[in-house]
């Protein structure tokens, strides 16, 4: 085990209350998570159990006026939970990114795609804007994206769902945060695409010791990514453990359950075989 590590991120105690007008609605009641230096922890779970609700929280991107979020999310041992704005803008992008499961979220509508992106790589560092445009558009490159330099002049309404996700996952890698949360990263895109992000993740994984938190409902991605897998039934996390555990000895019985709606390929040995290009 990796005990002897500490976490790079660490959720303890997680609660999220949203204040609606019918009163106060729990979404998400004791989320405990927690991924260490290099590792890929996937989390699985039903639709509207609070995967992405849980990841916006983490980023402090909820809206406080009708949301509270209570417990404890450590990055880099700093709590990011109830830190001012200013402080949590910097650490987001820089520390730890997001790849939003809606892509067009992530971008404001009247700006182009190489504003947004340059605006974000110089607000982090010390580069040019010139030394900015080249970083976002080999970023683009290694997304495939074809004609980064007009990908760049663009507005995200001008782009497909699965060019935006791309340009995203491009934005999020580009500054090597600590830790990268995919919410649901390949949904909006071709199985080519799907395999070539997959394997871009890996790479940074690999390359920079990044963490990622990958969101999925495809197990057959989990197989081949994640080291340990967390399981979320309801707004709770039921189950954490390493991924041939999980897949072999489930303790959980709402794991068991969704083990066994998966499809017959997997049925057997999750393949760590996997190697990125
Ligand atoms: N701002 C909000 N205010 C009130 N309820 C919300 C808010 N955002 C999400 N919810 C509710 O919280 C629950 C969890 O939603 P969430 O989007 O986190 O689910 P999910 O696990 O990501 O699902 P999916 O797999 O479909 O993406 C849902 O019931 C949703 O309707
Ligand atoms: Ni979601």
């Amino acid at each position: 085990m990796t005990a002897q590590l500490d976490a790079v991120l660490q959720v303890s105690g997680l609660r999220i209350t949203a204040r609606t007008p019918l009163g106060e609605k729990p979404l998400v009641h004791g989320v405990d998570l927690e991924i260490q230096p290099g590792r890929v922890v996937g989390l699985i779970g039903e639709s509207g159990c609070g995967k992405s609700i849980t990841s916006l929280s983490i980023m402090q991107l909820l809206d406080r006026k009708t949301t509270t979020i209570e417990g404890s999310i450590r990055l880099n041992g700093r709590e990011l939970n109830g830190l001012r704005s200013e402080s949590m803008r910097a650490i987001r992008g820089k520390e730890i990114a997001l790849i939003m499961q809606n892509p067009m979220n992530a971008f404001s509508p009247v700006l182009t795609i190489g504003h947004q992106c340059i605006e974000t790589i110089r607000t982090h560092t010390t580069l040019s804007k010139k030394q900015a445009y080249e970083l976002a558009v080999s970023s683009l490159h290694d997304v495939n994206l074809p004609d980064p330099a007009a990908v760049m002049k663009q507005y995200p309404f001008q782009l497909s769902g699965g060019m935006l996700q791309r340009v995203m996952i491009a934005t999020a890698v580009c500054l090597r945060p600590s830790v990268i949360i995919a919410d649901e990263p390949t949904t909006a895109l071709d199985v080519d695409n799907q395999l070539r992000v997959l394997r871009q993740l890996d790479r940074i994984r690999s390359a920079y010791g990044t963490s990622i938190l990958l969101i999925t409902h495809d197990l057959g991605v989990i197989a081949e990514m994640a080291d340990e897998v967390a399981v979320m039934q309801s707004g709770r996390i039921v189950e954490q453990a390493d991924v041939f555990r999980l897949f072999d000895h489930p303790q959980h019985e709402y794991t068991q359950r969704l083990l066994n709606a998966r499809p017959a390929f997997l049925a057997h040995q999750p393949s760590k075989e996997f190697v990125p290009a």
